[in-house]
């Protein structure tokens, strides 16, 4: 059943002043919003954060950090069976003890002191409370002794509150109370049946952690898993669920859910081909935004919509309101979420000064990257690195590709990593600028490989500027040198 919610230990107080009017006001303190309102105090404002839940957000307790925990003691378990001699040091179970005591660590207990020292240090206000807006450049916080309290923007407010699990609208899902991503990756222990509604990356990356430490995982996904990302990751990522013990059901959508007396969940699949039982059910159907009590109805926008901002962060028609991260929808991960607030905290502090604002292609204030440019990692088994356009979606925009393909196991460095490694990466090439608009790689610890490719990507880097790039033997990198190299070879025949 539903676990008890973990006690959040908010410290109490910020040690700077606090005011009644502020430069900058930020809504929400996770990774974004304490960016924005970094860079707003670097360029000469005055800055306060209000935060509702935990200074650092979903990412430091609930998401990133806690479930890449879970995944990294499961993949180098992986990594020392995959070689003769680890392999049989490593003949044991995860001792799962160990390693959810570690996942506690890395969330730092669900305690944000560390946090708030930062945000001391750096000279940023805090308010600890409920923010909504009402009217321009005013902002109502709701303490959690249950007074009012307004703040005044005297430059702009910035809205940084993320996103909240979806849960779809499945007959007897809600009541059924399913776990979501916050549920999943604090979770105190491990059940033995999970059952996870959703293919895409939180439900994959759940799949491989759980499976890891020992639970009987089914993956539910309407689609191909990873269904945004190229068709061959999710080929390999299915193969390696599926050999991992995982039931993966693809093209299966769930027709109802019931949670019995007994404490265990049913899931009644389309067709009534199959259902599904499980001591506990995970949604990962994707996010909503924040905003639904935010007060915006009072500046005339729409409450629970995602809110859609310019290059520079300002949403469209208030030019006093910024929004950033993923509230903004442009990319629900951390580092493009503070690629952005970078920008929003830069050309909030240039705007409040007068200065000359740089929002043109690739200018100092402007999230260009997040048109085309964004890597992920989805830490699955195997991994997936990824930026840029898939094939299929560079197609889509009309673009004339060509597309260089090679089996990472045949390169040096991989066949060292693993015995027996097997991976795929991609690159996709824009033939009329001759650059790389997309690269894919697919294999265990292929995660540092996407920042290179991230590189040649932003930077526009010629292919034949490229060839001079030389990639240290024997690294996995020679996977670069092997998909020129294959590229040439089409080319030529
Ligand atoms: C399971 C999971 C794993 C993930 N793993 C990765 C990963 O490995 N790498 C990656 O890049 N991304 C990952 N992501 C995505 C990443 O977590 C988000 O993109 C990121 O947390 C967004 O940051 P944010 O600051 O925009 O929002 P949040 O981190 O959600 O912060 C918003 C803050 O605003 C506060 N708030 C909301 N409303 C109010 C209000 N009215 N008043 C005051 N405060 C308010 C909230 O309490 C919260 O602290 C993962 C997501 C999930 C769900
Ligand atoms: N390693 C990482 O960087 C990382 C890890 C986890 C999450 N994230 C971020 O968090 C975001 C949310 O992840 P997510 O996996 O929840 O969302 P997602 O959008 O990646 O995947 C959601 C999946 O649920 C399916 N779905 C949606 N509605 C459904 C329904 N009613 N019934 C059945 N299936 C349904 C979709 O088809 C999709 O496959 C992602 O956009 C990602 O950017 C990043």
């Amino acid at each position: 059943m539903t676990q008890p919610p973990r006690p959040l230990r908010a410290t109490a107080a910020t040690t700077a002043p606090l005011e009644e009017a502020y430069d900058l006001v930020v809504i929400g303190a996770g990774a974004v919003g304490e960016n924005v309102a970094d860079r707003a105090v670097q360029g000469g404002l005055t800055a306060v954060v209000i935060e509702s839940e935990l200074v650092g957000g979903e990412c430091s307790y609930w998401a990133c950090m806690p479930s890449k925990a879970l995944v990294r003691s499961v993949s180098a378990l992986r990594a020392a069976r995959a070689l003769p001699g680890s392999r049989e040091a490593a003949t044991g179970r995860l001792d799962v003890e160990a390693v959810l005591a570690r996942r506690d660590a890395v969330a730092s207990h669900w305690d944000d002191s560390g946090q708030v020292r930062w945000l001391d240090s750096a000279g940023i206000a805090l308010v600890r409370g409920e923010a909504r807006l009402d009217g321009a450049r005013r902002v109502v916080v709701t303490t959690p002794d249950g007074e009012e309290r307004v703040i005044i923007a005297r430059s702009a407010v910035a809205i940084c509150t993320g996103s909240d699990a979806a849960i779809p609208g499945i007959p007897g899902l809600a009541e059924a109370a399913p776990w979501t991503s916050r549920e999943a990756t604090s979770a105190e222990r491990v059940s033995e049946r999970l059952a996870i509604i959703g293919g895409g990356v939180v439900g994959c990356e759940m799949a491989t952690a759980f499976a890891g430490l020992g639970s009987t995982v089914t993956l539910i996904s309407r689609g191909r898993l990873l269904s945004n990302l190229e068709e061959f990751a999710s080929e390999l990522v299915s193969r390696r669920l599926r050999d991992e013990g995982v039931t993966v059901f693809t093209g299966a959508s769930p027709t109802r859910v019931d949670r019995r007396a007994d404490g265990t969940v049913m899931i009644g699949l389309e067709g009534g081909a199959a259902s599904v039982e499980a001591d506990e059910v995970l949604v990962a159907t994707g996010r909503r935004p924040r905003t639904d009590r935010l007060g915006l109805e009072t500046i005339g926008l729409e409450p629970g919509a995602w809110l859609h901002v310019d290059d520079s962060l300002r949403v469209d028609g208030h030019d006093w309101l910024y929004a950033v991260g993923d509230v903004n929808h442009r990319a629900l991960l951390t580092h493009q979420g503070k690629y952005q607030a970078r920008a929003a905290g830069d050309v909030i502090a240039a705007r409040a000064r007068g200065e000359e604002v740089d929002a043109s292609r690739w200018g100092a204030h402007s999230a260009t990257a997040d048109h085309d440019a964004v890597p992920s990692v989805a830490f699955t088994s195997p991994e997936v690195a990824s930026v840029g356009m898939t094939a299929a979606g560079a197609a889509g925009r009309g673009l004339a590709i060509r597309v260089s393909d090679y089996e990472i196991g045949h390169v040096a460095g991989a066949s060292l990593h693993a015995e027996g490694y097997r991976g795929r990466a991609r690159l996709v090439i824009d033939d009329a600028r001759d650059v790389v608009i997309g690269f894919t790689a697919v294999g265990d610890d292929v995660a540092e490989l996407v920042h290179a490719a991230t590189i040649a990507i932003v930077g526009e880097v010629p292919i034949a500027r490229l060839q001079h790039a030389v990639p240290s033997y024997p690294t996995m990198s020679e996977i670069w040198l092997r998909l020129l190299e294959t590229d040439r070879a089409q080319r030529r025949a």
